[in-house]
């Protein structure tokens, strides 16, 4: 029941039901701190669940506030941190917060942080620039087989595959009408989780089929450079990039669709905590993980037939 008057908050009587173990605080907030170090980025990626506890026994009886730091408090607290402390080990952050919200407000006695950190490593490519990143952890691998006595269709693919790239994109230009409120972007993070398909020329059990693991890791390598060598002026741009390179390296595939959402992150305004973002040297992110915008074409080697399905989840 809502508070619905300033009178000062009662305790129950004895015969109230009585509260036990309680904790609040903002559960995963999603920071990425990009660490620029000139043309080498390194990339913090956390996960952070803030919960709290002390004296909170009026806030669940009557409702007064009084001794409640706002869980969106301890998100901003955690961004603030993150430009602050972001480059430390995920221990040393939680350490950091942990003490902040039991030595500055008497009401919190104790912090619990849990942090999940994700683990990104470099993309190898020939270009310029160290900014391209695939999160660590294998993706999934995919094969669909399709013989009917006569011919064969085989489509391999993957899903799950996140990428990022930390700088060499942007996004302008685009049409506006009277909802349009995105700013244009000079310089933005780009990152994926890359869903995709593609289907093999091959058809004729007659004639030598490819050799399957060796096609799977050089299309996967052909993505992964296309991605990050690409200067993007849209996902769109990278999305084709990165099929017409494995139509151009691999004669083996006929037709490569993608699945793309775009991963946004969007910087945090720091300037309430006396805090400037997107320095020279440092910027702090949230990563938002829905609604995402969702990126997905076709590429075809010319002549050939488009078979692979609009819809990926049906393959
Ligand atoms: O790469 C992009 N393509 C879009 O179509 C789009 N739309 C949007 O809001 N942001 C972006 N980014």
């Amino acid at each position: 029941m809502a508070v619905t008057s300033r009178a000062t908050p009662s305790r129950p009587s004895a015969a109230r039901p009585v509260l036990g173990q309680n904790q609040y605080g903002k559960a995963e907030t999603r920071v990425v701190r990009i660490t620029r170090d000139g043309a080498t980025h390194h990339i913090k990626d956390l996960n952070v669940s803030v919960s709290l506890s002390g004296d909170m026994n009026e806030v669940h009886y009557s409702g007064s506030n009084a001794n409640v730091l706002p869980t969106d408090t301890t998100k901003n607290t955690v961004y603030a941190f993150a430009k602050e402390h972001g480059t430390e080990s995920a221990e040393q952050f939680g350490i950091h917060l942990a003490r902040h919200f039991v030595t500055s407000q008497p009401s919190i006695h104790r912090a619990r942080i849990r942090i999940e950190e994700y683990a990104w490593d470099r993309i190898e490519h020939g270009a310029e620039g160290a900014h391209s990143f695939v999160r660590t952890g294998q993706e999934t691998r995919l094969a669909q087989i399709t013989y009917d006595g006569e011919r064969w269709e085989v489509v391999a693919g993957l899903k799950d595959l996140t990428v990022m790239n930390s700088t060499n994109s942007e996004f302008w230009g685009y049409a506006k009408d009277r909802y349009t409120t995105l700013p244009e972007a000079y310089d933005r993070v780009l990152a994926t989780e890359v869903s995709g398909r593609w289907r093999f020329g091959w058809a004729d059990g007659e004639k030598p089929a490819p050799d399957w693991d060796e096609s799977y890791e050089q299309v996967r390598k052909h993505l992964l450079q296309a991605f990050a060598e690409t200067y993007s002026l849209s996902l769109q741009q990278t999305l084709y990039a990165m099929g017409a390179r494995i139509i151009d390296h691999r004669p083996e595939i006929d037709e490569v669709r993608f699945s793309l959402p775009n991963k946004h992150h969007f910087l945090v305004d720091l300037e309430p905590f006396g805090l400037s973002n997107d320095t020279a040297d440092s910027a702090v992110y949230f990563a938002a993980d829905r609604p995402y915008g969702l990126i997905e074409a076709t590429i075809l080697r010319e002549g050939c037939e488009e078979r692979i399905p609009a819809d990926l989840t049906n393959l």
